[in-house]
């Protein structure tokens, strides 16, 4: 059995990769990262070392590289007879993968099992996203490609850091994991795979995922970042930060609980549950990589407006999510293109056009008027702490 997966970073070696090459599939890590790949290539197995309670370290082996910009054609070939491809590249980045799967997907042979396409992005449906993408590169009829791939949306939960200089190949995570995978694509054949959870409708898993860990992560990020901690678990050692965080969560609770009819004792239990993942010391996660991307973080339908767009449709004013958006919007990370870009959206334009820019809402929504009261305290002209 062959996967080939893209994005051999944190999330690729440290929780994709290791689960595939725990459930016997060799893995062709793509990505185009020279030094990465090239270490790759010439390293027989890497080291994920679990850190927390129950600390464990696995290696993984059997596996090949590819650089997907200079290899592009091996790549390609690789796809056309695996069973599995996979992502872990960030979701902006799904439709520079597109061209090279749809080749790959093109050059199948007739008688292979369709391809089994997971994305594995902190986005809503990030493989439909990229199901879209490579339909659009793909040559022949869609039901054709339909024939020879199928595309799953899943929802993946684990915290790996960027990893220490001089750390080569070994990936440092925390010993929690969580991969649920929409199981109604593969009508009986989905990939057996050790750890990974099915369910026939994602959209509660992925939502709880976004709308809690990622939630209550980028709010700790932004009101730590506020408060001048480095690291994630310092900011959430940090009383006030901490309570803030907990207004957020409680917040995107009353609007899970109502929307998908969690059993609100099971979701405080999550949340819980969380909430101590955040405050693992031996974990060096940095509220720079946490908070990095904040456009992307403060986009329509992601882990701020999202929630706090469906709980202001309902008549609740999110008051503790736009504390968090007023945080992000203060978030100063100079080598993070989306934090300088943001800077400048919020100098240069009028409240009313950059509300619309940086968080897509419609003018006539509720939210709208107060998220452009956070984005107004930013005169045209200044540049953002
Ligand atoms: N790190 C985590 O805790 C975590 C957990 C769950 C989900 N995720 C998600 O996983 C994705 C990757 O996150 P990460 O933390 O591993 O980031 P990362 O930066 O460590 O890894 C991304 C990798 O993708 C590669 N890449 C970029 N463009 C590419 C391209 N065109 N083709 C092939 N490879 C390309 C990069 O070189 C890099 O090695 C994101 O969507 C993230 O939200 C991350
Ligand atoms: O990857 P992002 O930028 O969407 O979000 C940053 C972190 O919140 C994220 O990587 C978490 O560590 C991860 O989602 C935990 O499962």
């Amino acid at each position: 059995m062959k996967a080939v997966h893209f994005g051999a970073g944190n999330i690729g070696r440290g929780f994709v990769g290791l689960l595939l090459h725990e459930a016997g599939y060799e893995v062709v890590f793509a990505d185009v990262a020279d030094a990465l790949i090239d270490q790759l290539a010439s390293t027989p197995s890497y080291d994920v070392h679990e850190v927390g309670d129950e600390p464990a370290v696995k290696t993984v082996d059997n596996y090949r590289a590819l650089n997907s910009r200079s290899q592009e054609e091996k790549v390609i070939a690789e796809i056309a007879d695996a069973d599995i491809v996979t992502t872990a590249v960030g979701p902006n980045v799904l439709r520079f993968l597109a061209p090279v799967i749809a080749q790959g997907i093109a050059r199948r042979g007739e008688d292979l099992a369709p391809l089994q396409v997971m994305a594995c992005e902190n986005a809503i449906n990030a493989t439909d996203i990229l199901r879209d993408e490579v339909e659009q590169a793909y040559g022949g009829a869609a039901s054709d490609l339909a024939a020879r791939a199928v595309f799953a949306n899943t929802a993946v939960d684990r915290i790996v850091p960027n990893q220490a200089a001089g750390q080569g190949l070994d990936v440092t995570v925390e010993t929690f994991f969580e991969w649920v995978i929409d199981r109604t694509p593969f009508e009986g054949s989905a990939p057996e795979i050790p750890g990974a959870t099915y369910v026939d409708d994602l959209e509660p898993y992925i939502e709880r995922k976004l709308f809690t860990v990622n939630t209550g992560h980028a709010a700790a990020a932004y009101f730590g970042s506020t408060a001048g901690a480095e690291k994630i678990a310092d900011a959430m050692a940090d009383d006030a930060v901490a309570a803030r965080v907990r207004a957020v969560l409680d917040e995107t609770k009353q609007l899970l609980v109502a929307k998908h009819g969690f059993d609100p004792a099971e979701q405080e239990a999550y949340v819980q549950k969380i909430l101590r993942r955040f405050t693992n010391q031996h974990l060096p996660d940095t509220v720079v990589r946490v908070g990095r991307a904040p456009l992307r973080k403060l986009s329509r339908r992601e882990r701020f407006v999202g929630p706090a767009a469906e709980l202001a449709e309902h008549g609740t004013h999110p008051a503790a999510l736009l504390e968090a958006m007023r945080a992000a919007l203060s978030f100063s990370a100079p080598d993070d293109p989306e934090a300088v870009a943001l800077a400048e959206i919020l100098a240069t334009q009028d409240p009313d056009t950059a509300t619309t820019s940086i968080t897509g809402l419609e003018a006539e929504h509720p939210l709208f008027g107060a998220v452009r009261d956070l984005i107004a305290e930013h005169p045209v002209g200044s540049l953002a702490g």
